[in-house]
């Protein structure tokens, strides 16, 4: 084995039952825990805001059952504290002269009948109980109705948030105080959920998002404060955290470390005691969430509290959690120094740690490429990432000829358009993109939705053939047929507007994007040998893309095209429309473009692709070459 291989077996993260949700499955839901790992289909929650609602539902059945079992619960022991107080009293009279007592016959009686019958009946009903019995039925009835996400689906949400953090330029403290690109939305983090959000991007993969969340728990841990007031004033425009504040803390920080010295066996990582802390020690937060104790450290009014801090076990195994992803995350990284940094804090507290072994492979060879494929620090090395996350965030280069767009009404002497004329809008001119406003109203796109709600699956990308799910698209989606009477409008709507024969389009793509959905850019032609185009029904390539915006986005999900400088908001109901080929029907390669991740809100899309086959007519080819246009690309 060579050291490197030895060295990650090493640092390899022990199993870690962490955050809330964990928590809820080990402690309070062993049944259904047994259940979620028999569930074959994966709903995918992340991926999509349309299934977040189920789980919302489940949550509210599971608070009535529990509420139910509990009330049943303290019924039978208000029966057992009855049963027991009665005998006490017969039994103390029994105590002041026994032999008085039990030389009554019928006083002798009742004991070998109260030991026969009464406590036998007692002892065999504690642990049996009515709402227990019901409630296990439940679970077991809502397990095999509804899926339930799993542990990677936690860490994909970690990754949505991780992505709008990268591609919106938002930083982890706002985000923990519920501020996302400055707007307060109320939902601020508690340190568990910093920390689960920092673990599990470290289990995606993502060591410099992990870093910064794992950072900001430490500071929060040591501060023993809310983040908003622990920041710095420039990175929230908030209040500066007073000096004398941070030096107690730090001295409390410090006395806890030696504290914890002398006492290493707290963090001991196989400490049995571990299952109990998860039984005993929960607690509820005003809003009523599980919390472990070190949550309070950001409750509010605990200005006094840091002291008790000391004390707080949960907190200390936050913290030596927390520094161990630190130490690995900068292993990860190479950091070596910065390792080195975490590494001592985990030694000074506990000398006989686990980690003691990585000092040994200091100087041995770091990783150098452990990043993943999808990484976002790969994405972010992309030639386009600029223009992508720029426009994304509405800004586009300033040029001349975004001046000279213009918003036409137009009736194309078509009967459909007489009385209610398009409204077109330039977005570019050449290449032509364009937005139809107003095309579909909330009531198609309510039937769309009823239409596709039941069939939506996560989307891959790789064409026809090729399935894959991958991070550069993350959504749900199905495909619709032209047999209903929406799905007819848009139809005809689409050929009146363009002139292209839909018989040769392939059926409405609807599409919904969940926390951080997006599509990376991309062109939606078939390129040159893409093996998934063989064997398509449609002749030709897609020659033009149809995009509807069958919602409006509170924050984010604009359609950007990062090689025009052109960006569109989705406005509910309606059309964007561009061609992918040339005239000449090559492949356009300025069209590159993509959904950006969606912010805040849901984001529902329906598509059409137009092939080129049968469009000879309405779209002939042109007589000159056009395909220098994109030929720098
Ligand atoms: O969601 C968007 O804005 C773009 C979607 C897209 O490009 C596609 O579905 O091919
Ligand atoms: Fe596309």
């Amino acid at each position: 084995m060579t050291s490197h291989t030895q060295l990650r077996i090493i640092t390899k993260p022990k199993p870690k039952v962490k955050g809330k949700i964990d928590r809820i499955l080990h402690c309070y839901l062993p049944l259904l825990l047994i259940a979620l790992w028999t569930v074959t289909c994966q709903a995918e929650y992340f991926s999509s805001t349309d299934s977040i609602p189920v789980l919302a539902i489940a949550e509210e059945d599971l608070i009535q059952w529990f509420r139910n079992l509990l009330d049943s619960q303290a019924q039978d022991f208000a029966v057992y504290r009855d049963f027991i107080e009665r005998v006490k009293e017969k039994h103390a009279v029994a105590l002041e002269d026994p032999e008085e007592y039990l030389g009554n016959p019928m006083n002798a009686y009742k004991l070998i009948k109260r030991i026969v019958v009464d406590w036998t009946i007692i002892t065999e009903n504690v642990g049996y109980n009515k709402g227990l019995k019901a409630l296990k039925e439940n679970l077991t009835s809502l397990t095999s109705e509804t899926s339930f996400p799993d542990i990677s689906e936690l860490r994909g949400a970690a990754k949505g948030l991780g992505r709008l953090q990268i591609m919106y330029n938002l930083s982890t403290t706002d985000l923990a105080d519920g501020v996302i690109n400055g707007v307060n939305y109320g939902s601020e983090l508690s340190i568990a959920e910093c920390f689960e959000i920092g673990s599990n991007l470290f289990e995606a993969k993502e060591y410099i998002l992990a870093q910064e969340w794992l950072q900001l728990v430490l500071k929060l841990l040591k501060s023993g404060e809310k983040a908003s007031s622990k920041t710095t004033g420039e990175d929230i425009g908030g209040e500066e955290y007073p000096e004398d504040k941070l030096m107690q803390a730090e001295n409390e920080m410090n006395e806890m470390f030696s504290n914890l010295q002398s006492n290493p066996d707290d963090f001991d990582d196989n400490n049995e005691n571990d299952i109990d802390d998860h039984l005993v020690f929960f607690e509820l937060d005003e809003e009523g969430n599980l919390i472990d104790e070190s949550d309070n450290e950001r409750s509010n009014n605990n200005e006094e509290k840091p002291t008790a801090f000391a004390q707080d076990s949960k907190a200390n195994k936050t913290l030596i959690e927390t520094l161990e992803y630190l130490t690995l995350a900068n292993y990860e990284l190479g950091q070596q120094d910065d390792m080195q940094v975490y590494l001592n804090q985990i030694l000074e507290i506990n000398p006989e740690h686990v980690f003691k072994d990585l000092l040994a492979y200091k100087h041995t060879e770091v990783p150098q490429n452990h990043t993943d494929s999808e990484s976002f620090s790969v994405l972010q090395k992309q030639e386009w990432f600029a223009n992508y996350s720029r426009l994304c965030q509405g800004k586009q280069v300033e040029q001349k000829e975004l001046h000279q767009l213009k918003c036409t009404l137009e009736t194309r002497n078509h009967p459909l358009f007489i009385l209610a004329p398009l409204r077109k809008e330039e977005l570019l001119a050449d290449p032509e993109i364009v937005v139809y406003h107003g095309l579909l109203s909330d009531k198609h796109l309510d039937d769309i939705l009823e239409q596709s709600e039941a069939h939506m699956v996560r989307s891959c990308v790789g064409g026809a053939s090729i399935h894959l799910v991958r991070d550069e698209r993350v959504s749900q989606q199905t495909w619709l047929s032209y047999n209903s009477s929406t799905t007819k409008y848009i139809y005809r709507m689409v050929s009146a507007i363009t002139g292209f024969d839909l018989t040769n389009a392939e059926r409405l793509q609807v599409a919904n994007y969940g926390i951080g959905g997006q599509y990376d850019p991309h062109r939606d032609y078939f390129a040159v040998g893409d093996r998934s185009a063989i064997g398509l029904p449609w002749i030709g390539n897609r020659m033009a893309t149809h995009l509807f915006f069958a919602s409006d986005v509170e924050q984010g999900g604009y359609t950007v095209f990062p090689l025009l400088n052109v960006y569109a908001k989705p406005v509910k109901g309606s059309m964007i429309m561009w061609h992918n080929l040339h005239k000449s029907l090559d492949r356009d390669k300025r069209m590159l473009h993509a959904g950006c991740p969606v912010v805040k809100g849901t984001k529902r899309i329906c598509n059409i692709w137009v092939h080129s086959g049968y469009q000879e007519f309405s779209h002939p080819c042109g007589l000159v070459n056009d395909n220098y246009k994109s030929a720098h690309i």
